[in-house]
């Protein structure tokens, strides 16, 4: 009765008035404040909804009793939010806010360019007005970043390469193709010292998470790792391992492929940030011990022979990328044309290397010794990993692996493990047999249906003849070494095994040249 006489009494616009202003008091007095955030804003979709809403799923799967779940296209997880207008909370630096998931059916609307969802959903957050100055300046990045890391982990990593070259297509397209990166290797699974491994891992960590400290001192978000060592001592898995602990895309850069500095640039402006930028076996891959030749006269030669080694360089880069040929002695084809080492330290080092943030850069090589010392000089390469032959320690992380037991200094637990005699035999010839972990893999994997101690005694009988071996040639495999090397380099790049001919050419050249320069001296005597 009072509700039909007020509404008698009052006319409408009264009312509404008296309701605004219930409302305005009500806030005036009330210790909260409260933060929409919709769906759409506008004709948009909003981030940051999506962002709230993947944040909330992190820890709302073990709070919540009623969940919405869902998964994106190309996510590897499923995704758990609040189901409609259920609330939780959450802190922050000491402070507590609310969520209100907020679903109403929206209301059959005007014309939209647009098609529009008939809910319409949005999160309301409630905190203490005094809070509201936190949550504005870091609650609401914290989320956003927050909701990237988990956006990354749960997307499928891509493994990118650059077969096109470094430039782009004809339409226009990223010069990088990619593929799902699935690459098993951890470093669970990665046999070095667990020592080093640690010291690595924290390495990684601590960059990751360092995004203070390289603002703070100036310095470009980065870091640069040489791996090193005989191959098959895991240095493809190492860094298979790192993206796979990091969560971060590879980009594997093909140096052949590659025809100038300035394309080199392009690739690396393509690269997103929270990634690894890989050059394998970079001694194969590209002659870089050439940055003499941008400066103008080599280290130390004759001047005919200098004149030989400039023709020389020249047939490279016409090979390469279209030089003048014989007789260009300067070499502006040659740095025109063609990548040369200043130019990858530029890649790595200079202004270019920092547009974007937090990349790895790694190196891969098997000759050390080969490298150009400015490559190794202190600063340029932050870590120098040396990949060696199977140790020890490492040989127990495969035992592990391989024939799944658990093993611990004494070669006990499970089943009574290896047994603390065998684990010693292992031991005194492990290092000398100077074996790769990819070999002492295929052992284990062609021995596998027996059991473990007869596996593991069969490893042990190859150990002992590869040791007894090397006591009596002295030295590891080199030669098999050297002729998996040159394997390599004529698989992966047959242009190199054309610039072998060449080189041969030349060689032939030179010897003519000084044959006659012999005959000619000759003569005048
Ligand atoms: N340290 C290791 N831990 C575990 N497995 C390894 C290790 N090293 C090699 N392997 C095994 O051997 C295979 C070849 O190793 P990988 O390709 O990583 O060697 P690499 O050092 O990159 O060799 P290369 O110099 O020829 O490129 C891997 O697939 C892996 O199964
Ligand atoms: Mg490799």
């Amino acid at each position: 009765f009072c509700q039909s006489l007020l509404q008698v009494i009052f006319p409408p616009e009264l009312r509404f008035a008296f309701i605004k202003f219930l409302n305005r008091a009500f806030h005036c007095f009330s210790a909260y404040c409260y933060f929409d955030i919709t769906e759409i804003d506008g004709v948009n979709t909003n981030e940051l909804y999506n962002a709230v809403q993947l944040y909330l799923s992190s820890f709302v799967s073990t709070t919540g009793s009623r969940l919405s779940l869902s998964r994106a296209l190309n996510s590897s997880a499923t995704t758990f939010s609040l189901s409609n207008n259920d609330t939780i909370a959450d802190n922050f630096k000491g402070i507590t806010v609310h969520w209100e998931h907020v679903v109403t059916q929206r209301q059959s609307q005007s014309f939209s360019w647009r098609a529009l969802p008939d809910e319409k959903r949005g999160f309301t957050l409630r905190m203490k007005k005094r809070d509201k100055e936190l949550v504005l300046e870091s609650y609401l990045d914290y989320i956003m970043d927050k909701a990237n890391e988990i956006r990354r982990n749960n997307q499928e990593r891509l493994l990118y390469t650059n077969s096109r070259g470094g430039s782009l297509d004809s339409r226009g397209h990223h010069p990088w193709e990619s593929v799902p990166f699935k690459h098993p290797s951890t470093f669970e699974t990665l046999a070095m010292d667990p020592e080093r491994k640690r010291a690595i891992m924290d390495d990684l960590r601590e960059f990751a998470s360092g995004q203070s400290f390289y603002q703070r001192t100036g310095r470009a978000w980065k870091r640069g790792y040489l791996l090193y060592g005989p191959p098959g001592t895991g240095k493809s898995s190492m860094i298979a391992a790192m993206a796979n602990y990091l969560g971060y895309d590879i980009y594997d850069l093909e140096l052949t492929e590659v025809h100038s500095n300035s394309e080199l640039r392009k690739l690396l402006m393509k690269t997103s940030s929270k990634s690894i930028i890989v050059i394998e076996d970079i001694d194969c891959s590209v002659n870089l011990s050439n940055r003499w030749k941008a400066g103008g006269a080599p280290p130390s030669s004759s001047s005919s022979s200098s004149m030989m080694m400039s023709s020389m360089y020249d047939i490279h880069a016409d090979l390469r990328g279209g030089g003048t040929g014989l007789g260009d002695t300067e070499g502006v084809n040659a740095t025109n044309n063609r990548i040369t080492l200043s130019g990858l330290l530029n890649f790595t080092d200079g202004l270019w290397s920092c547009c974007g943030s937090e990349r790895i850069f790694v190196f891969t090589t098997n000759h050390i010794e080969k490298l150009d010392p400015a490559l190794l000089r202190s600063g340029r390469m932050d870590m120098h990993i040396f990949m060696s032959y199977c140790s020890f320690p490492a040989l127990k992380i495969l035992l592990k692996n391989y024939l799944t037991c658990d093993l611990d200094d004494d070669g006990g637990v499970g089943d009574g493990g290896l047994g603390k005699e065998l684990m010693r035999e292992l031991e005194e010839v492990t290092d000398k047999a100077e074996m790769s972990p990819a070999d002492i893999s295929e052992v284990l994997i062609k021995n596998r249906r027996g059991d473990r101690r007869s596996t593991t005694r069969e490893l042990l009988k190859i150990l002992r003849d590869r040791a007894e071996r090397n006591s009596k040639y002295g030295g590891g495999g080199e030669v098999e070494e050297e002729e998996e090397e040159e394997e390599k380099r004529t698989l992966e790049s047959p242009k190199k095994s054309v610039n072998c001919q060449e080189d041969m050419i030349c060689k032939k050249q030179q010897q003519e040249l000084e044959e006659g320069e012999e005959e000619e001296k000759g003569k005048f005597d």
